[in-house]
């Protein structure tokens, strides 16, 4: 998806008080003996050691630049006197109580000294930058709070996030001060403060943004505010007729409010009543409700919690594959050693039993997990099976309300909660006793995150887990390459489950070549062989799942007459068309009009809808299968929140014979009945420009196939493609994942494409053709001069137009960047970019995208 990115602050900057002397916390940087060794190396007290152990070319190494020169300079001197009293025994007692600090470091300090916080901005793209703390401040402020503080020649106060709190010398005396502090108490703990300097550093993104990423809003929201306001009845509310005259979403709201008894704060009340804003605003706009400012008190509200799908889960007596495997983890967890582990089992090897066992281990010791699962669809199956299992589970999703985030993270974050269950964004969950991360489907692509800070949960996971001396467990039936060849480099340890659970087989997997005519079907999508599969299962009481991974009605709209296709105006990408409502929509921006009844370019009259979707699909399967009892899953039909259980519940309960959808109903999905897996086009991912394109259809035609064959009934898979020879294709036929890996593995290595290499793509975009061309060109000369100053080995290619050369009414270009070494590869982009300014006048922003997934 290309949602927004927050354009890089390219034109901001300005004059900016006193770049601190000290960078964000890289140890290192500091001078041997500036520092107690335990404030740097002591287990878990920071990113320290990711930056050693981390050179592998491609996986996960994390490209802090020791040997950025452009920062050399700057980072000597950098002293921190206090930290002296930290001892190794220490870091046992913080991690126990998380957001209890450290003491300041001016415990030692002596007169002359000022104490002195390095703040970062959101959009300030350097930095720390120094502030002195009044004295009546010092016991008050601690790292991971945020100030208020000057900035440049801004009037108004800036809000900056404390990094670190520190002796400052004299010269420190002609710092701006903190202006003020507005957090009662650190928003995360110092571990989480590293990971955020560390990512701002490798993923080259403001720090305040990082911290934006990691901190739900509406934590920041309510907790920023040092005081809340609490709601109670007014005492109008006593009488009955004023509460029964109200709409009905207020008196909800009111009533509970009145039966509580005790006070809430807005979002409390949201929570309570199931309701929005709205009610409450109205309510107070009324006079019905008063207002009571007072310090936050813990909030202890029960959620609404979503009931899962229905399935039933027991605890299994292990497979063998499975014990092998939980050796290996329970060893790993064991040696509280920073591990990472592949678990690579095929489809229905029971890979969640094995999560689960592990995390119980942790459990057992008082320590908690996060899993990280790819998207919602996948949640309701996997959030069941967690909460069955645990005492507390916290499961963090898209679809929650502000207020339901902000309770399960302040329950989180008291450690009330045993396992995390969520997506990309509870790697950063504030458990206080972390002792297992676990990504689950760990290849899945919505791990990266599309807007900035681009980060990959999988490499932040994977320092969090350095960080913190605690393994990290990654598990698919299809691993990244990136992953597979961290296995076959040492960097990870793999772990096989080769067979399914009960020994039951893989299933059949047909190629139908649909170049050959007979193959195909007349004026429709689907084939003969996969017709009379169709039927055959469905005359079995079989379930059948049909992938196609595009949706809408036709993704061409185009006039037989002229040619012309009617396409987006700010994209120029081709609109898609949606039954339901007459609607041409852009995939790209949501730009939608009605769909036109005639040529819009020559006015004739029998335009025509080609190319094929899921609504369309959907329309064919109903008009071939009369009977069955069909249901659609894509992005469309599963908007609102808890329609995913709702079909997944009626799949499962055999209310329905037959799903169709994107790429959500391939992955993860455990449904026994299910004897039949149709693609309908297989190729569909295959031609894309984009060197994972290969990658990604193998991935998704064996997640889908893996569908199949999960009960005593067996299963069968047919896969519709036009290209049935392709390399990708028929490893997926064949469930070989290792043929698939050597040989893809060795296409990479002819061009150093990752995982052999490392990749940064930058997008330049702007209003003015000419304008974003010339500036990309400019950047790309100070690239080439960053990089012969550094001596880096880096490819670059471009400035070229993307295949998606205009987005919401922008041009883009692109640059990309190759190097056997991520650490040169961001040393040369830092130093290139950071004097690169673009007069504002040029409507022109780039954004830096490092690993990048998407090509487009
Ligand atoms: N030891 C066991 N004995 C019997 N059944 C088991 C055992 N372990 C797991 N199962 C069951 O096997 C099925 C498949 O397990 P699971 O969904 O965890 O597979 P998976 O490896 O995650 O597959 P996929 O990669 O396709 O998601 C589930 O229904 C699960 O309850
Ligand atoms: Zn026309
Ligand atoms: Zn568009």
């Amino acid at each position: 998806m290309l949602t927004g990115d927050a354009p890089h602050a390219a034109t901001s900057a300005g004059p900016i008080p006193m770049p601190s002397a000290v960078p964000p916390q890289r140890p290192n940087d500091t001078r041997p003996g500036d520092r107690n060794p335990n404030d740097t190396a002591a287990p878990g007290d920071g990113l320290g050691e990711v930056s050693g152990s981390l050179s592998a070319p491609g996986f996960l190494s994390s490209g802090d630049d020791a040997a950025d020169a452009g920062d050399a300079a700057q980072n000597r001197g950098a002293q921190n006197r206090g930290a002296q009293h930290k001892s190794g025994a220490q870091h046992e007692a913080t991690q126990g109580q998380l957001f209890e600090t450290d003491p300041p470091p001016w415990e030692l300090a002596v007169e002359e000294d000022v104490a002195v916080a390095s703040v970062v901005f959101r959009d300030a793209p350097y930095g720390p930058y120094d502030y002195r703390i009044p004295a009546e401040m010092r016991d008050q402020l601690h790292p991971g709070m945020r100030v208020h503080v000057p900035l440049g020649r801004r009037k108004r106060p800036t809000v900056g996030w404390c990094i670190e709190t520190k002796i400052g010398s004299q010269s420190g005396k002609s710092l701006s001060d903190v202006a003020e502090i507005l957090d009662d108490a650190p928003l995360c703990d110092r571990p989480l403060v590293r990971l955020v300097t560390w990512m701002s550093h490798y993923y080259q993104s403001p720090a305040g943004q990082v911290f934006d990423a990691l901190i739900p809003s509406s934590v920041r929201a309510s907790a920023g505010t040092r005081e809340r306001t609490y709601l109670t009845p007014a005492p109008s509310t006593a009488d009955e007729s004023v509460v029964d005259a109200l709409p009905k979403k207020q008196q909800r709201a009111l009533r509970l409010l009145i039966t509580a008894g005790k006070p809430m704060t807005a979002s409390q009340l949201m929570v309570h009543a199931e309701c929005t804003a709205a009610p409450i605003n109205a309510l107070r706009k009324k006079g019905l409700l008063s207002e009571d400012t007072r310090r936050e008190m813990a909030t202890s509200m029960p959620v609404r919690w979503q009931t899962s799908d229905g399935e039933k889960t027991e605890a299994h007596e292990l497979t063998d594959d499975q014990s092998l495997a939980l050796q290996r983890i329970t060893a790993a967890l064991d040696a509280a050693a920073a591990k990472t582990l592949l678990l690579h089992g095929v489809t229905g090897s029971g890979k969640t039993e094995v999560y689960i066992r592990a995390i119980e281990h942790v459990v057992k010791f008082g320590r908690a997990a996060i899993v990280l699962v790819p998207e919602i669809s996948l949640t309701p199956q996997t959030r069941g099976r967690f909460e069955r299992r645990f005492a507390s589970v916290a499961v963090l999703h898209s679809q929650m309300t502000p207020a339901e985030r902000h309770f399960q993270w302040q329950r989180i974050r008291r450690g009330e909660v045993q396992v995390v269950v969520g997506p990309r964004s509870a790697v950063f969950a504030p458990l206080p006793r972390l002792g297992l991360i676990i990504l689950d489907e760990e290849h899945d692509g919505s791990f990266k995150q599309d807007s900035q800070p681009r980060y990959h949960a999988r490499k932040v996971a994977y320092a969090r887990a350095q960080s913190l001396k605690i393994p990290l467990l990654l598990g698919s039936a299809t691993p990244s390459l990136e992953s597979w060849h961290a296995t076959q480099s040492g960097h990870a340890e793999l772990i096989s489950m080769p067979s399914r659970v009960g020994n039951r087989p893989m299933p059949d997997v047909q190629l139908v070549d649909l170049r050959i005519k007979d193959e195909r079907s007349r004026g429709g999508a689907i084939s003969r062989q996969l017709h009379l599969a169709v039927n055959e299962t469905l005359r079995e009481n079989g379930q059948v799942i049909l992938l196609l991974n595009r949706r809408g009605f036709a993704t061409t709209i185009q006039c037989p007459s002229c040619g012309h296709v009617v396409a987006c105006p700010d994209c120029e990408m081709p609109l898609t068309h949606h039954r339901d409502g007459g609607k041409a929509v852009c995939h790209y921006c949501d730009y939608t009009i009605a769909t036109p009844p005639w040529c819009p370019e020559c006015r004739f009259d029998g335009i025509r809808y080609g190319g094929l979707g899921t609504q369309k699909l959907e329309v064919e399967v109903k008009a071939r299968f009369p009977d069955a009892r069909v249901a659609r899953m894509d992005s469309d039909t599963m908007r609102r929140p808890g329609s995913h259980q709702k079909v997944l519940s009626a799949f499962r309960s055999g209310e329905l014979d037959l799903l169709l959808g994107t790429q959500m109903i391939a992955k993860g999905l455990d449904f026994p009945n299910v004897l039949l897996v149709g693609v309908i086009n297989a190729d569909a991912a295959l031609h894309f420009p984009d060197f994972r394109a290969g990658e990604r259809t193998f991935q998704l035609v064996t997640q889908v196939a893996g569908r199949t064959g999960r009960g005593n009934r067996g299963g069968r898979v047919i896969v519709q493609t036009f290209s049935p020879e392709h390399m990708a294709i028929q490893a997926a036929s064949r469930h070989d994942y290792l043929q698939f890996a050597n040989a893809e593995i060795a296409n990479r290595r002819k061009f150093n494409y990752p995982p052999l290499g490392s990749v940064a793509r930058i997008i330049i975009r702007g209003t003015v053709e000419d304008v974003t061309e010339a500036t990309a060109n400019s950047l790309l000369l100070r690239l080439e001069s960053a990089r012969e100053r550094l001596g880096a080995e880096v490819r670059l290619l471009g400035p070229a137009p993307p295949p998606i050369a205009k987005l919401r009414g922008k041009y883009r270009f692109h640059l990309l960047l190759q190097s056997l070494d991520p650490l040169q590869l961001g040393a040369t982009i830092r130093m290139a970019t950071k004097t690169f300014k673009i007069p504002e006048k040029d409507d022109v922003q780039y954004v830096i995208d490092i690993d990048p997934m998407d090509m487009l």
